[in-house]
């Protein structure tokens, strides 16, 4: 089940829209339908909590996060850091998400890249700089490759039924230790240095440090500062990596399209860096973006939660306890929905498309009230780095053949990415 999670649960498909099964002694049921995704995810949100493998697996580095507790502290954390990742307070990291951009593009050399080492050294830098105002420096590879040990051995572990403790000696427990270990060390050096300091500071840490909760004007404790940069660290670099990742071999396949954003960037930005305002107005590389998350959600399974209460889905009842999961991948391709489901048609999503998305058919960040608090972030990411890629470099396959997906936390190209990189001409800024 673990080598093909996805295929796995598409099988269930052929079952109906909700395919329920025992596994071991939990009853487990697929919702495949659009319509009863939202109203499991929305309409009956206050009966479900997150499924408790995820958490445990990751129990040492996501703490007592947002993405973690549930009931009333995760209502208060998510309450106290929604302001920090408004669109608007977003828009003010965008000149450190250029910078990260600009300076690592400009060390690839042309000819052959391996795109995954490129983006997940931007990302981890963009997250860097905005936690922190310092950039990553040379942890790049050591903090990515501990990233990647990590997603690759939650993954397995969540098919056990429990978590055996990190001390024992099994296969991968010393590889996840000192990953631990690494992440850690990386994120408390940057934390302890600045812990008594009231800095004042406009990066995200120094927002965690200000924040107040609104009716009680209590501050996030030492701890929870320190978990929810662990957090935004973890969830906020890996998945905007993968994304870009996908977009980027797409893009290569797909040359007509590849012209055409680029064509709309050069027309926009005339070769200066974009800012925030530019990223809301680049609708067609918006929809390049929109449409490789369709085919590619980072996020693409074990949206899994259990019931804490009786609850009538489509008419039929669901009992208390019961395990439900909701799967990007399959809603993401499911040719009820989406008109030559499997073919990459940037058009579906811009404005006026003819055909319109069914409400609950798209969710590449989730949906109801525990839906992804870095979207605004994670987007206006994604589409300063892509503008810059385009600028600068022509993409296209070394491969023939599209690369195989693969499920860890994130659903990554097996074997990586590597990409032929042409460097364009540079274009200069109109006045
Ligand atoms: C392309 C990039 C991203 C994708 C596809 C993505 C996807 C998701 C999804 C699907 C969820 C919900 C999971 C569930 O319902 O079980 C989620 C939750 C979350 N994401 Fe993201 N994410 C991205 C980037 C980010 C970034 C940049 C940050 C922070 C800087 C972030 C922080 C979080 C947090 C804190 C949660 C938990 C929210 C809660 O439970 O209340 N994500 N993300």
């Amino acid at each position: 089940m673990r080598r093909d999670y996805l295929g796995f649960i598409g099988a269930q498909q052929r079952l109906g829209d909700l395919a329920a099964q025992r596994i071991l002694r939990e009853r487990v049921v697929d919702v495949f339908d659009p319509a009863l995704v939202r109203a499991l995810m929305v309409d009956h949100a206050d009966a479900l909590v997150r499924w408790a493998r995820g958490p445990e697996v990751f129990a040492d580095l996501m703490g007592q996060s947002v993405l973690v507790t549930e009931g009333a502290t995760w209502q208060r954390q998510r309450r106290m850091l929604m302001p920090a990742f408004t669109p608007k307070r977003v828009a003010g990291y965008a000149a450190l998400m250029t910078q990260a951009a600009v300076e690592g593009l400009a060390r690839v050399r042309p000819g052959e890249v391996a795109m995954d080492a490129l983006y997940s050294h931007l990302t981890m830098d963009v997250i860097s700089r905005t936690l922190f105002s310092t950039p990553i420096g040379q942890d790049t590879a050591a903090a990515a490759h501990a990233v990647q040990v990590l997603s690759e051995t939650a993954l397995g572990e969540m098919f056990w039924p429990v978590t055996l403790p990190d001390w024992l000696p099994l296969p991968g427990k010393a590889a996840k230790r000192r990953a631990s270990r690494l992440l850690h060390g990386l994120l408390a050096s940057h934390i302890n240095a600045r812990a008594d300091a009231d800095d004042g500071r406009s990066d995200l840490l120094g927002m965690l440090k200000a924040l107040r909760d609104e009716t009680t004007g209590e501050a996030l404790s030492r701890q929870e500062v320190y978990d929810q940069c662990m957090v935004s660290f973890q969830a906020g670099h890996e998945t905007s990596a993968t994304a870009l990742l996908w977009w980027s071999w797409l893009l290569a396949t797909h040359p007509e399209v590849q012209d055409r954003a680029r064509a709309e960037v050069d027309a926009m930005l005339a070769g200066r860096v974009p800012t925030a305002d530019d990223a809301g107005a680049l609708p067609y590389l918006s929809a390049t973006l929109k449409e490789a998350m369709r085919l590619y959600p980072p996020v693409a399974a074990i949206m899994t939660r259990r019931l804490t209460r009786d609850i009538t889905v489509g008419g039929v009842q669901l009992p208390a306890r019961t395990l439900v999961r909701v799967t990007p991948w399959l809603l993401h391709r499911d040719p009820r929905c989406w008109p030559e489901a499997e073919a990459f048609r940037p058009e579906r999503f811009l404005p006026g498309a003819p055909h319109e998305i069914p409400r609950g058919a798209y969710i590449p960040f989730g949906l109801g009230p525990r839906v992804c608090l870095g979207q605004h972030f994670a987007v206006l990411e994604m589409t300063l780095i892509a503008a810059l890629v385009l600028q600068r470099f022509h993409l296209s396959p070394v491969e023939a053949s599209p690369p195989e997906p693969r499920m860890a936390v994130t659903l990554r190209p097996a074997g990586g990415l590597r990409l032929r990189l042409a460097a364009r001409a540079p274009q200069q800024p109109q006045p």
